[in-house]
């Protein structure tokens, strides 16, 4: 990337887009609500069963001037959805900055890897073994969502558990490859342990993006 260019994502003016989209929040607390998703380039966390592995490498995918992004998110919903990739790569400060100005609000979904930055008004932080969460964000995350691909991701679930505040809400997700052979055992383990939620991927079953 041209040095000018590169200093411009440095400072979150520009930022690597990958798709922007309409649809419907699938996952979460705001499970089944209208969201217009951000989905920006770069992540090198390297979970192995990521659904989106094309976000992976940001030379893929276009610098894109933030105006841009705000001006084409404010037509379609007063909720957005900022995702990746790993959003928290990048400086989110301007672009959360630009998207509140224009009265929307805005959503992350994040491992919490990196730190973090921009203004939030619901973080859905989602902890992954192989880079964790900065102390800073577990104390800020509106739910925890752990991504269940094995019998281990309970033990793991628990110690991420322990360091968030009192008000998240807690999400057991089955991990969509192995959903079959996870989701009774998610069933079980949540009607045991009911400060549990589950969370299913909901687009997939509808279909949609
Ligand atoms: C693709 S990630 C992007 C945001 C950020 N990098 C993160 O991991 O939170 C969006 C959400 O999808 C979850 N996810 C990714 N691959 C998944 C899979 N195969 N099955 C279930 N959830 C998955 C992630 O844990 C995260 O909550
Ligand atoms: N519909 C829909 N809901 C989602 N919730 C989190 C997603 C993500 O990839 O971050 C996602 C996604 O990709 N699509
Ligand atoms: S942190 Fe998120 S985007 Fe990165 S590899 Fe893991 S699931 Fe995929
Ligand atoms: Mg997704």
């Amino acid at each position: 990337m041209k040095q000018e260019l590169q200093q411009l994502v440095d400072r979150g003016e520009f930022l690597p887009l990958m798709e922007e989209f309409y649809t419907i929040q699938g996952e979460g607390y705001y499970k089944g609500t209208a969201a217009y998703f951000i989905r920006i380039g770069g992540c090198d966390v390297g979970c192995h069963w990521c659904d989106v592995k094309e976000s992976w490498n940001a030379d893929l995918h276009p610098p894109t001037k933030i105006s841009k992004i705000v001006g084409n998110a404010v037509k379609y919903s007063d909720t957005i959805v900022v995702t990746g990739g790993e959003p928290l790569t990048w400086d989110m400060t301007l672009l959360t900055s630009q998207l509140k100005a224009n009265g929307l609000k805005v959503h992350i979904e994040t491992s919490g890897a990196y730190k973090l930055t921009g203004t939030w008004d619901w973080i859905c932080l989602s902890p992954k073994k192989l880079k964790s969460p900065t102390n800073e964000i577990y104390l800020k995350a509106d739910e925890l969502k752990i991504i269940v691909y094995n019998m281990n991701d309970f033990k793991f679930a628990e110690e991420q558990a322990s360091k968030v505040s009192d008000k998240c809400i807690l999400y057991l997700q089955p991990e969509w490859s192995n959903r079959d052979k996870m989701i009774p055992e998610i069933v079980d383990y949540v009607m045991k342990n009911p400060k549990w939620k589950v969370s299913l991927q909901t687009h997939k079953y509808l279909n949609i993006p």
